[in-house]
């Protein structure tokens, strides 16, 4: 064990054998004490530990679970921590977290288990004492019940934040956009696991025939009823480790991040620009769309990331995608005026539509990153609509929920740009979301408890021919 993980009472290879709940317990202890990303440290720990497929579902589960529900345990947990939360050690504040989230919302795990396990995990890495505490806290909790009891004064905002774990300036703008219901609505989906879904890669076979594989190998697979290129696959395991993945035949993407491409309805033949396509799945979508005839540019910020574009493109067997690492801020230096027949602007963003993805977002994210994003997407659409042909489509995504990023946006750019018209009616694809495209805002917004699946804006653009 190293010194630091001796003090932050992460396990490190001392050879105490690895449980569900010590790894679990571990990448907590990091993801708090060093700020590593949950998903990055969870799989390294797991590749570490060996342990069973059953085992790492559970650490999995305690992991993301005890994030996503991090606010609503501490309040709770704060009732029963005399000298206050912050006062803890991080290990024995992760611990409690991870024990309590077992209490209150796993019903699989029997409380007895949950709380002997939590005072095993203590004895071993800390003195009798913080044993001690951590039963009686954990008691104490059981006993008063599952569910955080709210101030009597608390507000609505408050009271969705504490039952669906938000924190209350996220609530409060979204039930600001959308309504208290909604916002409810939405942290609720977001506490819901995602499904895994897959785009068939139509230059090579058809969804049908790859459903009907997929049925006969015994998967459980369905067509999305979101995109007509993609399947909902239940309980598959990882599906990139799989031979249809690896000969192309089709790529991991949200259901939502599927109608993208379809959006900017690229023809075989264009020259299709996409500004800031790592890893590459909407790029990837877009040669496919055009039976891999015409150019797809695929740029982004530096050339590791321009590398996994490639990858993809040649996994799925794609010559038509070019790449270019390059600030799309500057691409106005290579390209000419005029030159693409569409572009995609699949802008960096908050994130917010991704939530039940990344639960961390929730507590690293604050409204001043949402108003700095806005600002460079202000930047990327005006830096990149002047090169696109008159008479063509430019289109803006984001997976955020966020109106400063999606609808606002694209209102003020349209003031900024009066050759540029909303053209989002009159498409496949809006004939078959109408209900998701309000009559007075340009864009479509899809919330997570819309289909199940990401959060997601687009909203397309033409330029008024000349
Ligand atoms: C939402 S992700 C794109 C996802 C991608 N379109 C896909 O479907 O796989 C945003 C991307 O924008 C890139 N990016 C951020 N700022 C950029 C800039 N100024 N120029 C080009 N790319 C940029 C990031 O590196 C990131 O890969």
């Amino acid at each position: 064990m190293t010194p630091s993980e001796r003090r932050s009472g992460a396990a490190g290879r001392s050879g105490r054998e690895a449980t569900a709940r010590s790894v679990a317990l571990d990448v907590l202890i990091r993801v708090e004490a060093n700020g590593a990303y949950s998903n990055l440290q969870l799989n390294s720990s797991l590749q570490k530990a060996g342990l069973s497929r059953e085992d790492a579902g559970l650490t999995t589960e305690l992991v993301y679970g005890t994030i996503s529900r991090l606010n609503t345990l501490d309040y709770i947990l704060a009732g029963f921590v005399k000298k206050g939360l912050s006062k803890l050690e991080p290990w024995v504040r992760c611990l409690l977290r991870m024990s309590l989230y077992q209490l209150v919302y796993l019903d699989r795990v029997p409380p007895h288990a949950a709380v002997n396990e939590a005072v095993r995990l203590a004895k071993q890495r800390g003195h009798q004492g913080i044993s001690g505490m951590v039963n009686g806290v954990l008691r104490s909790a059981q006993r008063a019940g599952r569910l955080p009891v709210l101030p009597d004064d608390a507000g609505e905002a408050l009271r969705i934040a504490l039952t669906h774990s938000h924190p209350e300036w996220m609530v409060r703008e979204w039930m600001e956009q959308y309504g208290a219901e909604t916002a409810e609505a939405i942290c609720r989906a977001n506490n819901e696991p995602p499904a895994v879904s897959v785009r068939v890669n139509t230059t090579m076979t058809t969804r049908e025939r790859l459903l009907d594989e997929m049925k006969r190998e015994g998967l459980d697979a369905s067509a999305s009823a979101v995109s007509p290129y993609g399947i909902v696959v239940r309980g598959g395991g990882n599906l990139a480790l799989t031979s249809w993945y690896k000969d192309g035949l089709l790529s991991i993407q949200d259901e939502s991040s599927m109608l993208v491409a379809e959006a900017v309805a690229p023809e075989p033949g264009m020259n299709v620009l996409d500004c800031c396509s790592a890893p590459g799945g909407k790029t990837s979508h877009l040669a496919e769309l055009m039976l891999d005839r015409g150019r797809v540019v695929a740029c982004d910020l530096h050339s590791h990331k321009t590398e996994l574009v490639r990858d993809q493109a040649a996994r799925l067997g794609l010559e038509a995608v070019e790449t270019r690492a390059a600030d799309a801020l500057r691409l106005g230096e290579s390209y000419a005026e005029g030159t693409f027949d569409r572009i995609l602007l699949d802008a960096p963003c908050s994130g917010l539509g991704v939530i039940r993805r990344k639960p961390d977002l929730k507590w690293t994210k604050t409204p001043e990153d949402t108003a700095a994003i806005a600002e460079l997407q202000r930047g990327l659409l005006d830096a990149v609509c002047r090169l696109l042909k008159p008479g063509g489509l430019l289109v803006y995504s984001t997976c955020t929920i966020e109106s400063s990023e999606n609808e606002e946006q694209v209102r003020r750019f349209l003031d900024r740009h009066p050759d540029f018209e909303a053209a989002d009616r009159g498409s496949r694809l809006a004939s078959r979301m109408e209900d998701k495209l309000r009559c007075d805002a340009p864009g479509l917004q899809i919330l997570p408890q819309d289909y199940g699946s990401d959060g997601f804006y687009i909203a397309v653009l033409k330029r008024k021919a000349e």
